[in-house]
C-alpha cells in the first residue's frame, strides 16, 4: 500500500509516496515562479501549481505499482487568496501569504472594527498576510474581479478541487483566513458580513484527516490510478509539517525553516496569548496550536546565496561561514518582506548593521543565519513568557538540510534540536494524514507514534549559547531604533 503526500510550497510542489510502515519510497519536487509585480506584492499563478503537481505526480508514479496507491493527502502554503469565476476559471493571480499590500485593510479591521471584536470572532488579529484583508483589498481595488468571484479558496484547496471536483478546505488552513471562528471550528458569520462575502462562496469545512471524496475519473485515467483513490483534504503547511514532525501532543514544539520560519506548539485546547501576538489556530489533529512566524527565514538565505552572491552553491557558502567566529558586532535583520511576529509591521525591512572593514562574505553569511535564528527566538520568548516549557524541538524545512544552521538555532534558543527520519515536513505530514484518512490508523497521534523517529539530536553548546544570549539582547534593540526610519523610507 502507498500513501501520497503533496505540499504546495512557496518555491515548489513536493510529492512523496510512503509505504504502510511510513518509509519514504520516492519523492519528487517541481519548482514554479514567484512574482513580485510591485513593491510589497507577492503572487503566483494557481495554474502553475496545478501543472507542476500533475508533472510531479507523473514522475513520482513512473516506477511505482500504481494500483497500490490508496490515498492522497494535501498540504500547502497558507493564507493565499485564490479566486474562481462562475466557470471555475482563475480570476487573477493568487495573492500570497508573504504579500504585504494590505496595511490599510488591516488598520480598518484592527482599529475601526476593533481588535477585541476581531479577536473574539476569530481568535486572531488582522495581519497583512491573512486572507480577509486581501478580500477587502480586492473589493476596493479590483471591484470587477471581486464581482466575478464565485469561489474563494486557499492554495492547496485549489489543487484538491481540480483533482477531486470537491470544493473543500480544512480547519487548520481555514484558521489563517481570519474568517474562521477558530474556537468553534466554523465560518465566522460576523467576519463574512464585514467582508461582504457569503458562505456559498466558501468551501465546506473538514478536519485535516478527513476524506472529501475520490479522484476525478479523467485525472485518475491521466495518471493511471484507480478512481477510488481517496482524497484527504490535509491542512495548512505549518500544521501538517508539525504532524510530519510528530508534534501532536500538548506542549510539543516544532520549528520550520522553509521560505518562512515558524515556531509551533501543539495544544489540547483553544488558547489566546495575552497580546494576541501569536497565531491561535486549529491543529491538523482536530485540536489547537499556537505559532509565531518570521516571513523571510530560508528566503533570507536564498536571497543571500542566489540573489546577492549569484550562486546556487548553498553548501559552499554555508561551509565558508563556519570559518567565521561568532561576531558580536555584526547583525542582520531578516525583514526582507516586512515582519509578522512579533512586530506585525509590513514596513519593516532587512538590514545589515555593524559592518566594518574587516568583514568578509563568510561573516555576512553567518549573520544571515543568526539573524533568522534571533527572529525565531522572538517567538520563543513569547511562548516562554506564557509558561510553555520547551525542552526540545523537531526541525523541518529546506533550511534544516544544513546541520550548521541547526546548530546555530540550538545555541540561540538554548534547546535541543531534533532531526527526524523525514526532513520532508509538510509532504510527509500530508502522507500521514492520507494514511489516517484511508483508515490505516484511528488517529493522527497513533500514526505519528508509529512512523516518526528521531535520527539526530543537536544539543546547544553552552559557551555559544552565552555569547548568543548577549548578542540577542543587542539584536532586540535594532528594530525599535530603525522602525520609524523604515516607515519614512517607504
Ligand atoms: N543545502 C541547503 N542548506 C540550507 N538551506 C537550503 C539548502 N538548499 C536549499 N535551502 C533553502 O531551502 C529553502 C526551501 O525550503 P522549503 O522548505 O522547500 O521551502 P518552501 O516550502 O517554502 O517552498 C530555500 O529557500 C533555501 O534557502
Ligand atoms: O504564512 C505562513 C504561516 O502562517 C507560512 O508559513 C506559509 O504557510 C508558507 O510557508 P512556507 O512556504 O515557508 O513553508
Amino acid at each position: 500500500m502507498y500513501f501520497i503526500g503533496i505540499d504546495i510550497g512557496t518555491t515548489s510542489v513536493k510529492i512523496i509516496a510512503i509505504d504502510e510502515d511510513g518509509k519514504i519510497v520516492k519523492s519528487v519536487s517541481k519548482e514554479y515562479p514567484l512574482s513580485y509585480p510591485k513593491p510589497l506584492w507577492s503572487e503566483q499563478d494557481p495554474e502553475d501549481w496545478w501543472k507542476q503537481s500533475i508533472n510531479g505526480f507523473k514522475e513520482l508514479l513512473d516506477d511505482l505499482d500504481k494500483k497500490e496507491v490508496k490515498a492522497i493527502g494535501f498540504s500547502g502554503q497558507m493564507h493565499g487568496l485564490v479566486t474562481l469565476d462562475e466557470n471555475d476559471k482563475v480570476v487573477r493571480p493568487a495573492i500570497l501569504w508573504n504579500d504585504q499590500r494590505t496595511e490599510k485593510e488591516c488598520n480598518y479591521l484592527n482599529n475601526e472594527i476593533g481588535q477585541s471584536k476581531i479577536s473574539q470572532w476569530t481568535g486572531n488579529l488582522a495581519l497583512a498576510g491573512f486572507t480577509a484583508p486581501k478580500i477587502l483589498w480586492l473589493k476596493e481595488n479590483e471591484p470587477d474581479n471581486f464581482a466575478k468571484t464565485k469561489k474563494i479558496m486557499l492554495p492547496k484547496d485549489y489543487v484538491a478541487y481540480k483533482m477531486s471536483g470537491v470544493f473543500a478546505t480544512d480547519m487548520s488552513d481555514a484558521s489563517g483566513t481570519l474568517y474562521l471562528d477558530v474556537k468553534n471550528r466554523k465560518w465566522s458569520s460576523e467576519m463574512l458580513r464585514v467582508l461582504g462575502v457569503t458562505e456559498s462562496q466558501l468551501p465546506d469545512l473538514f478536519e485535516s484527516y478527513e476524506a472529501i471524496g475520490c479522484m476525478k475519473p479523467d485525472i485518475a485515467q491521466e495518471l493511471g490510478l484507480s478512481k477510488d483513490v481517496k482524497i484527504i483534504i490535509g491542512g495548512g503547511d505549518q500544521a501538517v509539517a508539525a504532524v510530519g514532525g510528530g508534534v501532536v501532543k500538548a506542549g510539543s514544539c516544532s520549528l520550520s525553516l522553509g521560505t518562512s520560519g515558524v515556531v509551533f506548539t501543539s495544544n489540547e485546547d483553544f488558547f489566546v496569548d495575552e497580546n494576541n501576538s501569536l497565531h491561535s489556530f486549529c491543529h491538523a489533529n482536530g485540536k489547537y496550536h499556537l505559532m509565531g512566524v518570521t516571513l523571510a527565514a530560508a528566503a533570507s538565505l536564498k536571497w543571500w546565496v542566489e540573489g546577492i552572491n549569484k550562486s546556487d552553491d548553498f553548501d559552499g557558502l554555508l561551509n565558508e561561514a563556519k570559518d567565521a567566529e561568532v561576531d558580536d558586532q555584526l547583525f542582520y535583520l531578516p525583514y526582507l518582506m516586512g515582519e509578522r511576529t512579533p512586530h506585525n509591521d509590513p514596513n519593516a525591512r532587512g538590514t545589515f548593521i555593524g559592518l566594518n572593514i574587516t568583514h568578509e562574505r563568510k561573516h555576512m553569511t553567518r549573520a544571515v543565519l543568526e539573524g533568522v535564528a534571533f527572529s525565531l527566538r522572538d517567538t520563543f520568548e513569547i511562548m516562554k513568557a506564557m509558561g510553555v516549557e520547551i525542552n526540545d524541538i523537531s526541525i523541518n524545512g529546506g533550511g534544516a538540510k544544513s546541520t550548521f544552521w541547526c546548530e546555530i538555532i540550538a545555541d540561540v534558543l538554548n534547546v535541543k534540536v531534533n532531526k527526524l527520519n523525514s526532513n520532508e515536513g509538510p509532504a510527509y505530514g500530508a502522507a500521514i494524514l492520507a494514511a489516517v484518512g484511508f483508515g490505516r490508523f484511528h488517529t493522527v497521534e497513533e500514526a505519528c507514534s508509529q512512523f516518526i523517529k528521531i535520527t539526530e539530536s543537536i544539543n546547544p553548546n553552552e559557551e555559544n549559547s552565552k555569547i548568543y544570549n548577549e548578542k540577542y539582547g543587542k539584536y532586540t534593540k535594532i528594530y525599535p531604533a530603525t522602525k520609524e526610519l523604515f516607515k519614512q523610507l517607504i
